[in-house]
């Protein structure tokens, strides 16, 4: 914005029919918009013509301005300092130094930490260091923030209210190349137009992949992440790991490239974590060409515009030996869905589907015949991740709204934040972050080092011992999120919206993907059988 006023030019324009105000040394013309403002117009009409800094910012979080700035701005102040180059951003900065380790970099390039964007929007400079990143980390973090920052978060709340997300952003995910790298395995390259911009394939990690869910989670909606990743991060990677070649080549680079959408269909209306008793029954024709399916699936993340759905179907007797996974596409007769309407993830479109009598080709069965459960377990270590990931970003997000709201409501004559009772509350959600994130990241390591067998029996019980965890943070931190907030967090939208929309989302996490009762449960099992298999004696 290029134009400057003095404060005398401002000064004249605090008229009704002429009004302006001053943020931040920026000059805001709102003469039209203050018949809209949802603050009411006679709140405006009183700063017409004066620095409403302080007011604006009593009111309002950053994400308004964002929101508006582009529409209302006409110019700045001749007095507002001139912006200082931007330093370089790490993605910019020289290759470090050789250092003992390549993963030994400072703090600031990794994952935001509790601590960070917390009393400043900036990142603040505090240093631990890391064996775990480098800078292709530090680089596609900065890429995908800015994407997030600019054309994500300022929209999500009204697409969470429409309950759904411009096809547009879904598309943006397969063009940049984001999409071929959540599957938990090395990067697709092969499978689509563009690669990552800032990794090369060749590097890709289990961590790039964990900071790509972590950047898109600071949106601080479960429904815009499970909209883009919900369906496709745990319906695709069946697909890619045990899909017949031909089924793969035909279908993947529609989906890795964001034309085509999939999801994963497991859940019954009376099937849940129980998943060895699904009902839906897939019949093999005489001809032994098509498989026929009846049942219906609830609860369908993504069901109700995916273009395919890897389903779990009974081929066998009863139990976990009689299940099969099928790719059935939405255009066989007799695929219907509707929309659920649920408690919280608004946007990601929660689906009951019905399948009825629908013939689906026997290529287009995934992995083998009767052996679909170990495929869906195998899977289940890469969907608890993601939540796990979500949610202990999520918590961040319900801490750091509250430390900068506690920072500016003041209650009693003080500050929240002078409050003792409010620093208890801070000091027991990011004891419970840090924590948790600490084993989250250590257990990202594991996976990477072991093969896919391997963490499967050795991981699978800790990976839903901390998907427990990390529900549980989220849980605690978006209640006293929500009590720091007040009635901000109770109604919808503005400064608690985020923590409003949080706390609504908070049972979409602790149930599915395995509930916080079985994941305890599973993680003690797990590691009893892990002890008798290595022969320890108990
Ligand atoms: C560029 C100028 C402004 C814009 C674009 C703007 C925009 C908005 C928006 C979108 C809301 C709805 C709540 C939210 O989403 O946060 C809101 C609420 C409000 N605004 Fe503004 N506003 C501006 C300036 C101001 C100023 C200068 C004041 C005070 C002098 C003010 C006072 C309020 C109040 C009291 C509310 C209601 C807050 C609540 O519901 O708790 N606004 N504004």
């Amino acid at each position: 914005m290029s134009k400057t006023f003095t404060q005398a030019d401002v000064s004249s324009h605090n008229k009704p029919d002429s009004l302006w105000i001053v943020v931040d040394g920026d000059v805001y013309d709102v003469t039209k918009f203050a018949d809209e403002h949802p603050g009411g117009k006679k709140i405006l009409q009183r700063v017409g013509g004066k620095d409403a800094s302080k007011q604006f910012w009593k009111y309002h979080n950053e994400g308004i301005l964002k929101k508006y700035q582009a529409k209302l701005q006409i110019g700045s102040l001749d007095t507002k300092p001139k912006a200082a180059a931007p330093a370089p951003a790490p993605a910019a900065a020289p290759a470090p130094k050789p250092a003992p380790s390549p993963r030994l970099l400072p703090l600031p390039l990794l994952p935001t930490r509790i601590f960070t964007r917390v009393y400043t929007s900036v990142s603040l400079a505090l240093s631990y260091h890391s064996p775990y990143y480098n800078e292709t980390h530090a680089a596609l973090r900065a890429e995908i923030r800015e994407w997030v920052e600019t054309a994500i978060e300022p929209y999500v709340t009204e697409w969470d209210e429409k309950k759904e997300v411009p096809a547009e952003i879904y598309k943006e995910m397969g063009n940049r190349g984001y999409l071929a790298g959540l599957l938990g395995t090395k990067y697709q390259s092969q499978y689509v137009e563009n690669s990552i911009k800032s990794v090369p394939a060749d590097k890709w990690d289990l961590f790039h992949e964990m900071l790509l869910t972590d950047e898109l989670s600071r949106t601080g909606s479960g429904g815009f992440v499970w909209n883009v990743i919900g369906g496709f991060g745990i319906g695709c990677p069946p697909l890619v790991k045990f899909g017949k070649k031909s089924l793969v080549d035909r279908i993947l680079p529609g989906i890795l490239n964001g034309d085509k959408r999939i999801c994963l269909a497991i859940t019954e209306p009376d099937a849940g974590s129980d998943v060895a008793n699904l009902t839906c029954e897939a019949k093999l024709s005489e001809d032994g060409k098509h498989y026929i399916v009846n049942g219906e699936k609830k609860w369908i993340t993504n069901g109700i515009w995916s273009d395919y759905f890897t389903t779990a179907v009974r081929t066998g007797g009863p139990g976990m030996n009689g299940v099969s996974l099928l790719l059935i596409e939405r255009d066989f007769p007799g695929v219907s869905t509707r929309r659920m309407d649920c408690q919280g993830v608004w946007s990601s479109g929660t689906t009951y589907i019905t399948f009825e009598d629908v013939k689906v080709p026997v290529e287009n069965l995934i992995g083998k015949e009767n052996q679909g459960f170990r495929v869906i377990m195998t899977n289940f270590n890469h969907e608890r991740i993601g939540i796990i990931i979500q949610c202990l970003r999520f918590s961040r997000v319900c801490y750091e709204e509250s430390v900068k709201y506690a920072n500016k409501r003041r209650t009693f004559g003080k500050k929240l934040i002078e409050h003792p009772v409010i620093r208890l509350k801070l000091a027991h959600m990011a004891r419970q972050i840090e924590a948790s994130y600490n084993w989250l990241e250590n257990l990202i390591y594991q996976c990477e080092k072991m093969g896919e067998t391997e963490a499967m029996l050795r991981l699978g019980g800790a990976i839903a011992s901390l998907k427990a965890q990390a529900t549980v943070t989220f849980e605690f931190c978006a209640r006293e999120a929500s009590q720091i907030f007040g009635g901000l967090s109770y109604s919808r939208g503005g400064q608690g919206g985020k923590v409003e929309r949080l706390y609504r989302d908070v049972r979409a996490y602790a149930i599915p993907g395995g509930s916080e009762e079985i994941m305890l449960d599973l993680s003690i099992r797990q590691s009893l059988r892990v002890a008798k298999m290595t022969g320890m004696k108990l």
